[in-house]
């Protein structure tokens, strides 16, 4: 007996990409509140970085010409004019065969010179005499003004997720106040009679609250701002209203548990009693994850999730955060690892698995191994490195085989 009418995980995004066509808008945040954030725009550099031309080396700034072919044997013997102070345009140039000006690192290359010769190669003979036994090709050790980026060039590109490397970034260029995706807001339900807070004590037949935690720190990784709505029983008035309140008050609804097709299941006519479309999605073709809900209330999307957290953060990742991705503009990158199976591993066809799996190293081989268990158990789930999916018509892996494993 078959309860839903599945859709395969690529027809699923389909759906919502064609349903949904909200984009969340911006906000203006200082840099160091921007990591972790959607860049809304590209940043366009208006000057070059560096400015100028400087050293990359405690050295003497000189022409490479005056020491070409210098030996600890035949040193260039050098005329050596000053120095370079920090933060300051040189006041000596390089002008006549053989002159030399002392630089530091990061100081400005004086008019005249093409390169610099480290400190260890020179010797110091009294105040204006240098010997030099070592050549400097034209630009060694020289940073090029524009050299790390160029006036006009795209220095971070929109929809990146802002790192702490593109904060150093935007800092180089003189940006404090970056414009950034606002984070959509995302209502967490979690339903079931049988679950208690997590910092309750459970009775026999009650289980500790996951979903709501564990979907926290999913939006929190997708750059959304989660909110709360608490534990509400599998009883319809109860949940058509707080969905009602999660409506008004955000961009997306998370519904967990009730996603199947029990007595007590009541997401999909809470979802189905607004007015609407309603339930534009019930069952995807995936493991683990199957029951899974998309519904369009009000113009606003509402996930149904399975109520089993490994199933919930499957789900999560492969449908809420396409969504999630859309509406920041995120352009989601991932680099899986070539790894090599451990086992032989049958799955029957029809249904796309994300199947956890811990990786080690085999030699200089990465193996992955997968971590068993039913998808109501949470553990094997943080012992994973990542996943990695099986097409919905493969039968299986063998050992030996090449897969391909995505970080969690
Ligand atoms: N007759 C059928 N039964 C089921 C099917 C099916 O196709 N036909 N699919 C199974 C699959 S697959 C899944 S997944 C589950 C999904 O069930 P629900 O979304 O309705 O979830 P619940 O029944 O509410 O809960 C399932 C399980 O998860 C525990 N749970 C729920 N919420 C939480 C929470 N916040 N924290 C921790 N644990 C939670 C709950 O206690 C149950 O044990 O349906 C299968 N059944
Ligand atoms: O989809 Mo269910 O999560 O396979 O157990």
């Amino acid at each position: 007996m078959e309860f839903f009418n599945v859709v395969t995980v690529s027809d699923a995004r389909m759906i919502i990409d064609d349903n949904f066509n909200i984009k969340i808008g911006y906000e203006i945040v200082n840099l160091d509140e921007c990591t972790g954030r959607i860049l809304y725009e590209d940043v366009i550099s208006k000057e070059d970085v560096p400015a100028f031309k400087r050293s990359a080396v405690d050295g003497y700034a000189v022409f490479s010409k005056d020491v070409f072919g210098a030996s600890e044997s035949i040193p260039s013997m050098m005329n050596l004019k000053g120095e370079v102070l920090m933060g300051q345009v040189p006041v000596e140039r390089i002008e006549f065969p053989g002159d030399c000006v002392y630089v530091p690192t990061g100081g400005m290359l004086p008019y005249g010179a093409n390169s610099v010769v480290m400190m260890e190669y020179t010797e110091r003979l009294d105040e204006s005499t240098l010997l030099i036994s070592n050549p400097a090709a034209p630009g060694e050790n020289i940073i090029d003004a524009g050299e790390d980026i160029k006036t006009g060039e795209v220095a971070i590109k929109k929809g990146t997720r802002l790192r702490p490397y593109e904060v150093g970034v935007l800092s180089s260029l003189g940006f404090l106040n970056i414009k950034v995706s606002r984070k959509p807001k995302v209502a967490i339900i979690s339903t079931g009679d049988e679950i208690v807070k997590a910092d309750g004590i459970p009775k026999p037949g009650q289980v500790r609250d996951i979903n709501t935690h564990l979907l926290y720190s999913l939006i929190m990784e997708d750059s959304g701002e989660p909110v709360v709505y608490g534990l509400i029983k599998d009883e319809f008035s109860l949940l058509k209203n707080t969905v009602e309140k999660a409506l008004s008050e955000c961009d997306a609804v998370i519904i967990s548990g009730g996603s199947s097709v029990g007595k007590k299941d009541e997401t999909v006519n809470v979802i189905n009693s607004f007015e609407g479309p309603g339930v534009l999605i019930h069952g995807i073709s995936v493991k683990p994850g199957k029951p899974t809900i998309v519904g369009k209330v009000r113009d606003k999307i509402i996930f149904g999730l399975p109520g089993h957290p490994l199933a919930c953060a499957v789900m999560h990742r492969v449908i809420v955060s396409h969504y999630l991705n859309s509406l920041t503009g995120h352009k989601l990158l991932e680099y899986p690892v070539t790894c090599t199976f451990n086992i032989n591993y049958h799955k029957a066809k029809g249904r796309e698995e994300y199947l956890p799996v811990m990786l080690d190293y085999d030699g200089d081989k990465i193996k992955a191994t997968p971590v068993f268990g039913k998808s109501g158990l949470m553990t094997g789930f943080s012992k994973a490195w990542g996943y990695i999916r099986i097409e919905k018509n493969q039968e299986g892996i063998k050992e030996g085989q090449v897969v391909y494993a995505y970080k969690f």
